[in-house]
């Protein structure tokens, strides 16, 4: 590539964090800088690597050891452009200001923070008339943030609906596969970088959770925050549901799923959920394997997009992280702009309870005539439609047989009526699990 067009004067880049993603960010940066140089029209220098530890072995990174420092605070103002890598709510967010303060634009893989306070970021980085970018924040290495924020912008998005988090898929896939525990399958996605620093983040759904807030903010040009989105992780996941869920000829997938729903007056809402989901084996979901991610976005003019690739890790991280750092630096060049916040419509967010879904609820029963039908007037009175009922063999130990109900679609209020009445019931032994379905 040329470098005909670029002039002597470097950017300065600094970066926050060097652990999974930020090394490998960084080993790139350092060992191509004539291609960022040619591609961005400008050389861009590495000024700086804020760490925690200085004495942490680091070679694999290939950085000169002058450039790494502890005081990350004073590195964000004298740069141009900050990319920060560390993650969590504090210090990022407060070096993230801190270098829109001092001019300078901003690239950032942390959902959590995004999820939390990104209105705040946004309005910062408008006063400062810098970028702020985040690919890297939701599904890793594939291009969504940019074609959510730019190329759907003439679009009217009605629902974001997919695989958001890797470390899950990672889990549930190789449950699916294996018959392996969730506990012995998570060493091994830490193992392999996908998990977030406190990987409690990825099983209980949050980090999911604050993808979901940003994907419905763009979607719907509306603020939804983290606490806004439902949430339920896997940890409650079992062997024995996913093997009941391979029965039904389906697989087991935590979903993110955003909508621009109708409200009970008339007007528009959103509503934005993580779950665990059973999705058939035939959806195109199901065949999204290890630390893959995958998401759909129905639009009015576009229909159905799908957006698939590799969700976590330090490398395919990077790539997002430095697409975002090339479009940053030439906007430097160009004196351009990113785009900025888009929630002019300000849509409610509308309550779990109002959401419509259908489910599978797996109950333990007495084997005795007349225990179906009662079960099944649980449902009648809670108008709940039952679409299947299947029943398993009497266990020897505790006489109970295993009961599986599909249902059509009801509301989530309905079905946990419905839940806490079949709990009451003395034919009832326990409600061993209630999942959404999606697809089928
Ligand atoms: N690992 C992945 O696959 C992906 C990660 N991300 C996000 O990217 C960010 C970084 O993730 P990872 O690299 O996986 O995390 P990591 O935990 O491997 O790296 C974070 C690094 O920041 C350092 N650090 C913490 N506090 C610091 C401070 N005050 N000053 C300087 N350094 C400090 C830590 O010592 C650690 O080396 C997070 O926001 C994460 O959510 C986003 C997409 C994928
Ligand atoms: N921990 C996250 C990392 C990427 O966002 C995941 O597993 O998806
Ligand atoms: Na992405």
């Amino acid at each position: 590539m040329s470098e005909s067009n670029a002039t002597t004067e470097p950017l300065r880049v600094a970066l926050l964090g060097c652990g999974t993603v930020g090394s490998s960010v960084a080993r790139r940066l350092v060992e191509h800088p004539e291609e960022f140089s040619a591609r961005v029209g400008r050389p861009l220098e590495l000024v700086g690597v804020a760490v925690r530890d200085l004495d942490k072995p680091r070679d694999e990174a290939g950085l000169d050891r002058s450039l790494l420092t502890t005081d990350a605070e004073g590195l964000v103002t004298r740069a141009d452009l900050v990319i920060e890598l560390i993650g969590g709510i504090e210090p990022a967010r407060s070096l993230i200001l801190s270098a829109f303060e001092h001019g300078a634009s901003v690239v950032t893989g942390n959902k959590a923070l995004l999820g939390e306070d990104g209105p705040r970021l946004y309005e910062a980085a408008s006063e400062a008339g810098v970028d702020l970018h985040f690919e890297a924040a939701v599904a890793g290495a594939i291009p969504l943030i940019r074609p959510m924020r730019e190329s759907l912008a003439g679009d009217q998005v009605r629902r974001v609906m997919g695989i958001v988090n890797g470390t899950t898929n990672f889990i549930l896939d190789k449950m699916d596969r294996t018959g392996a525990d969730l506990a012995d399958v998570l060493a091994e996605a830490q193992q392999l970088g996908y998990a977030e620093a406190d990987p409690t983040a990825d099983v209980e759904g949050h980090d999911a959770q604050a993808k979901a807030a940003i994907l419905a903010s763009l979607a719907f040009h509306t603020r939804v925050a983290t606490s806004d989105v439902s949430c339920e992780g896997i940890t409650a996941i079992t062997s024995d549901d996913i093997r009941t869920v391979r029965r039904m000829g389906c697989v087991l997938k935590l979903l993110a799923i955003c909508e621009r729903v109708e409200r009970p007056d008339g007007t528009a809402g959103v509503s934005a959920r993580v779950h665990p989901t059973i999705v058939p084996r035939s959806h195109p979901l199901a065949s999204v394997r290890e630390a893959f991610n995958a998401v759909f976005v129905e639009t009015e003019l576009a229909g159905e997009l799908m957006f698939y690739g590799p969700g976590a890790g330090a490398d395919p991280t990077a790539s997002a992280v430095l697409g975002d750092l090339v479009q940053a630096a030439r906007h430097r060049v160009t004196g351009a702009r990113g785009p900025g916040e888009s929630a002019y419509a300000q849509l409610p967010v509308v309550p779990l309870g109002d959401v419509r879904t259908r489910y599978a609820i797996r109950v333990d029963v007495e084997d005795q005539p007349g225990v179906l039908a009662r079960v099944a007037t649980v449902f009648g009175d809670t108008g709940v439609s039952i679409e299947s009922m299947i029943q398993g063999i009497r266990r020897s130990d505790d006489g109970l047989a295993p009961l599986t109900i599909a249902t059509h679609e009801a509301a989530e209020g309905r079905l946990a009526e419905t839940v806490e009445r079949l709990r009451g019931l003395d034919e009832v032994g326990t409600v061993s699990s209630v999942l959404r379905m999606e697809g089928l």
